[in-house]
C-alpha cells in the first residue's frame, strides 16, 4: 500500500516528521515515497534550492531532533526568505537527485507535511509548487482524482498561523482534491508533538480506510476519518479566501493552546493529588507523584541507533581550523568588532547592546532593513561540563569519527551534515551541537536504555510516556531544560556519543537586523540585542543561564564596553580586538519604499526598533543628496519600559527629528508610573497607534502608505496587528472581517511588512 508523501520545510522539522512517518509506515505495512515538494515533474528546481532548510541539507533525523532553540534570541524571525548558498554539496539523503513525484497522474493518496515561514509564506522550497497550484487557468477538477490528507506547522506566536499549510490546503481543495483524513494545524509554541503525534497515530486507520474503500467500491466517500484529537487539532479548509481565513484565526481560541492548558491542569491535578497523599511532597524533574507514579506507562518504540562514533587520534590546530571553515554556511566574513555600547543604564531591566562590526576588510554589504547571522559557539564552561559529565574531557582533542551503522535499515541514512569530517570533540559540541536545545520526548526515550538506577530510568520513562506529557511539557520543555541538566539530574544516565548525535540539533546561527546605514556609517555594519538570561531548575540549583550568542557577545566585549555617552573604540584598550563570523542572509521585502515620497510608519518597541534606525539613517543622508526630493512623512511607533533607563538611541531620534527625517515620534513608556500618572498617556506602541488612528488611517489608505512592525511576537505583533484592525474598522465603518479584508491587502501589496521572532 503505497503513499506519496512530501514535505516543504524551511528549517528541518517537517523534513524530520515526514521522515518519522515513513519510518512509522514501514512497521504498519504502508510504503512511503519520500520527496520534497520542489521535486515536482513539472518544476525543475535548480540543485540547490531542494531539500533542507533555507538551503541547508538536512541529515535524517529522528521526529523532532531539529528544534529551533534559543528563541528569545531572535532565531525565529518574521523573514526569511530565499535560500542561502552553501559550500556543501547536496547528500544523498537528497531524493531530489534520485526521482521525482507527478500530481497530474499521481493515483496514491497524497499526505503533505508543510511548515510556515517568513509571515506566513510557504517554505522557500514550496514557493513553485504554491504558484504553480495557484495557476488560474488550471481547471477546478484537476486534482479531482487526488484524495490527501495534510499537516501544518507553524507557531501560533505569529499573526498567519500555519499559513503555509493552509494556502496549499486550500489549493488543493479548490482544484478538486478532497481529504481523506482530517488536516491538523501543530503548534511550535505549544510543542508540536502535542498534534503532531496523534495525527501520525490517526494517519494509518485513515489509510487503511481509504485504501479498503477503493478495493471496495473504486472510491472513498463519506465520512473522513479523524485524527484522535480532531476536535482540538484539526479543522478541514473552509471556503473563505485565504488571508482572511488566516487572520481570523486571531480571533479563534488556539486549539494546541488549549490541549496545552488541559495538559497543565492534568499535571496540577496530578500536583494536587499527590500532596494531598503524601503532605509536602512537590513532582519535580526528577521523581512524579501519583497517579503517574503508579500509572502503566505507554511508551514509544525506539528505533534502533543507526550512527556508530570513534574517538581517534589527537587533532592539530591547522586541522582544527580547517574544520571550522568546512562546518560552517558560506560565504562566511571573519570581522573585527569595532565599537561597543551599553544602550541602558546600570538599573534598567535588560541590558541592551550595541556592537559596531567593521567591514572595511572585507565586501559584505547590507541595506537597511537586511538582517544577517552570526555564528556563535556554545560556553566554554558548558562544553567543559557536558565533555566532564560523558566522562570524555580526556578525549576533547581527539578527532570524531562518524559512521553509519552496517546493519541500519533506516533508509537514506547519513551522518549529520553539521558535523566536519575533521574535527576533534571540543570542537564538535562547541560550534556544531545545540547543547542547550531542549531534549524531544524521542531523546528522552532514547536516554532510558542508558540509565541504571531503577528509580530514574522509571522517572525518565515517565516523561516521554503519553501519560507523562503533562510532567515533560512542564518539568522539561517549560523549564527550559538542557541535555547538561538533564545528566546532573539523573546521575546514572550515560548515554553514548552516537545517541547524542542523532538527536542534538545543529547549533543554528543567530540572525540580527542591521540597524545602521551604510551610506551613514560606510564601512560600519550596526547591531544592538538585549542580553537574554534565564534560570535554569535544576532539582538542586537554580542556575543563571545567558543566551548562547548574545552571552558570547557580552563576554567578548566586556573588555571595552562602554555606557552610551562615552562608547568606546574596541582598538583604545588594551584587549585585542575580537573577531567574529557573520554570515548574509537572503534579502527580503522589509526596505524602505522604491518612492521616497511615500509615508512611512514604523512600529519598533524595544530592540524591534534596530532596522528604523537604519532607515532613518538613510533617509537622513538621502535628503542631504537630494535636496529638492520630495520625501514623505516618517512616523516612528517606539515604546520602552523607563524613560531614563532603555529608552534606546534617544538622541538620535531627537537628532532625527530635529533635522525633518523624522516627522513625528510617539513614545509609549509601560513601567514609567510617573510618566503615566501625570498624562495617563499610552502604555503600549498598540495603544498609542490606537490614539493616533486617525492619522494612521490616512496614512494608509488615503496616501498610499506603508507600515513596518518590527519587534517581539510574543508581546507585541498580535496587539499591533490587532490595533491596526481596530483603527480601519473604525475609520471605514466596516466591521472586523472587512478591516481583515484590507489589512491583508496591504500585506499583498508589500505595504505592510513584519519583521518578527519570538
Ligand atoms: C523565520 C520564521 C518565520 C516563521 N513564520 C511563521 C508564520 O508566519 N506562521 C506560523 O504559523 N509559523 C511561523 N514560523 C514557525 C514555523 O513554521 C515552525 O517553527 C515550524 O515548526 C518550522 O518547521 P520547519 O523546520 O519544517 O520549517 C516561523 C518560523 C521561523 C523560524
Amino acid at each position: 500500500m503505497r503513499f506519496l508523501l512530501l514535505y516543504a520545510t524551511q528549517r528541518g522539522q517537517a523534513k524530520a516528521i515526514a521522515e518519522e512517518i515513513r519510518e512509522q509506515a514501514v512497521v504498519r505495512g504502508f510504503s512511503a515515497d519520500l520527496h520534497c515538494i520542489s521535486e515536482s515533474d513539472k518544476l525543475p528546481f535548480p540543485l540547490g534550492a531542494h531539500c533542507g532548510s533555507s538551503g541547508v541539507i538536512l541529515a535524517p533525523l529522528r521526529l523532532f531532533a531539529l528544534q529551533i532553540s534559543a528563541h528569545t534570541e531572535r532565531l525565529a524571525r518574521g523573514r526569511e526568505s530565499g535560500t542561502v548558498c552553501y559550500a556543501r554539496p547536496l547528500s544523498s539523503d537528497c531524493p531530489a537527485l534520485r526521482s521525482r513525484y507527478d500530481l497530474k497522474t499521481e493515483t496514491a493518496p497524497l499526505v503533505v507535511v508543510v511548515s510556515t515561514t517568513g509571515t506566513g509564506d510557504p517554505p522557500d522550497t514550496a514557493r513553485k509548487f504554491v504558484k504553480e497550484i495557484r495557476d488560474k487557468t488550471l481547471p477546478s477538477d484537476f486534482f479531482a482524482h487526488l484524495r490527501y490528507g495534510l499537516l501544518g506547522l507553524g507557531d501560533s506566536e505569529y499573526t498567519y498561523f500555519c499559513n503555509g499549510g493552509k494556502v496549499i490546503d486550500k489549493q488543493l481543495q479548490k482544484l478538486g482534491a478532497r481529504h481523506f483524513y482530517d488536516t491538523g494545524h501543530a503548534d511550535d509554541c505549544v510543542g508540536l508533538e502535542l498534534v503532531v503525534e496523534p495525527w501520525i497515530a490517526g494517519l494509518w486507520a485513515a489509510l487503511e480506510k481509504h485504501f479498503r474503500s477503493r478495493e471496495g467500491q473504486g472510491e472513498t466517500n463519506g465520512s473522513l476519518p479523524r485524527a484522535p484529537n480532531a476536535s482540538l487539532s484539526t479543522e478541514a479548509a473552509k471556503p473563505e479566501s485565504l488571508p482572511i481565513e488566516s487572520q481570523v484565526e486571531l480571533l479563534r481560541l488556539d486549539d494546541s493552546r488549549r490541549k496545552d492548558s488541559e495538559a497543565l491542569e492534568q499535571n496540577e491535578a496530578n500536583r494536587g493529588q499527590s500532596s494531598t497523599l503524601t503532605g509536602d511532597f512537590e513532582p519535580s524533574l526528577i521523581c512524579s507523584g501519583p497517579p503517574l507514579a503508579q500509572a502503566s506507562l505507554t511508551i514509544p518504540a525506539l528505533p534502533p541507533a543507526y550512527l556508530q562514533v570513534h574517538l581517534q587520534e589527537p587533532l592539530g590546530q591547522e586541522e582544527e581550523s580547517q574544520a571550522f571553515v568546512t562546518s560552517v554556511e558560506q560565504p562566511v566574513f571573519q570581522v573585527p568588532i569595532s565599537k561597543a555600547v551599553q544602550l541602558t543604564t546600570s538599573d534598567a531591566v535588560k541590558t541592551t547592546l550595541l556592537l559596531e562590526l567593521d567591514l572595511s576588510k572585507t565586501d559584505f554589504s547590507y541595506q537597511p532593513g537586511d538582517a544577517f547571522s552570526v555564528l556563535c559557539p556554545n560556553s566554554d564552561a558548558e562544553v567543559q561540563g557536558l565533555l566532564h559529565r560523558l566522562q570524555l574531557a580526556g578525549g576533547r582533542n581527539h578527532r570524531v569519527l562518524l559512521q553509519v551503522k552496517a546493519d541500519t535499515r533506516k533508509r537514506g541514512a547519513a551522518p549529520p551534515q553539521h558535523i566536519p569530517e575533521k574535527c576533534s570533540l571540543q570542537f564538535m559540541f562547541t560550534w556544531c551541537l545545540d547543547i542547550r536545545a531542549v531534549p524531544r520526548k524521542a531523546f528522552v526515550r532514547a536516554l532510558v536504555d542508558h540509565t541504571s538506577d531503577g528509580p530514574e530510568k522509571r522517572r525518565l520513562q515517565e516523561l516521554c510516556s503519553k501519560q507523562g506529557a503533562a510532567d515533560y511539557n512542564h518539568f522539561i520543555r517549560d523549564a527550559r531544560v538542557c541535555l547538561l541538566d538533564l545528566l546532573l539530574a539523573f546521575p546514572s544516565c550515560q548515554p553514548p556519543l552516537d545517541i547524542l548525535l542523532e538527536h542534538l540539533p545543529k547549533l543554528q546561527p543567530r540572525p540580527y537586523s542591521c540597524a545602521s546605514s551604510s551610506l551613514c556609517h560606510p564601512d560600519k555594519l550596526h547591531f544592538i540585542f538585549n542580553v537574554v538570561e534565564f534560570l535554569s531548575h535544576t532539582p538542586e540549583v537554580a542556575i543563571l543561564r545567558k543566551g548562547v550568542c548574545t552571552g558570547w557577545l557580552t563576554t567578548l566585549v566586556a573588555p571595552f564596553l562602554q555606557p552610551n555617552s562615552q562608547a568606546s573604540r574596541a582598538d583604545s584598550g588594551k584587549a585585542p580586538t575580537p573577531e567574529i563570523s557573520i554570515a548574509p542572509r537572503a534579502a527580503s521585502a522589509f526596505r524602505l519604499p522604491d518612492d521616497p515620497s511615500a509615508p512611512v510608519i514604523m512600529v519598533g518597541p524595544g530592540t524591534g526598533i534596530a532596522p528604523f534606525i537604519g532607515f532613518l539613517q538613510h533617509r537622513e543622508k538621502l535628503q542631504e543628496q537630494q535636496p529638492d526630493e520630495n520625501f514623505g512623512e516618517m512616523w516612528l511607533f517606539f515604546g520602552c519600559r523607563h524613560k531614563e533607563r532603555d529608552y534606546l538611541f534617544r538622541d538620535e531620534l531627537r537628532h532625527f527629528l530635529e533635522h525633518g527625517t523624522l516627522t513625528h515620534l510617539k513614545v509609549s513608556f509601560s513601567r514609567d508610573a510617573r510618566l503615566r500618572e501625570e498624562k495617563a498617556p499610552p502604555k503600549y506602541v498598540q495603544d498609542s497607534l490606537q490614539l493616533h488612528g486617525q492619522q494612521v488611517a490616512k496614512v494608509l489608505l488615503r496616501e498610499h502608505g506603508y507600515i513596518y512592525m518590527c519587534g517581539d511576537a510574543k508581546n507585541m505583533a498580535k496587539d499591533v496587528h490587532n490595533s491596526l484592525v481596530e483603527i480601519i474598522s473604525k475609520e471605514l465603518g466596516v466591521d472586523k472581517l472587512e478591516a481583515m479584508k484590507t489589512l491583508a491587502t496591504l500585506k499583498e501589496e508589500k505595504r505592510y511588512l513584519q519583521d518578527i521572532w519570538s
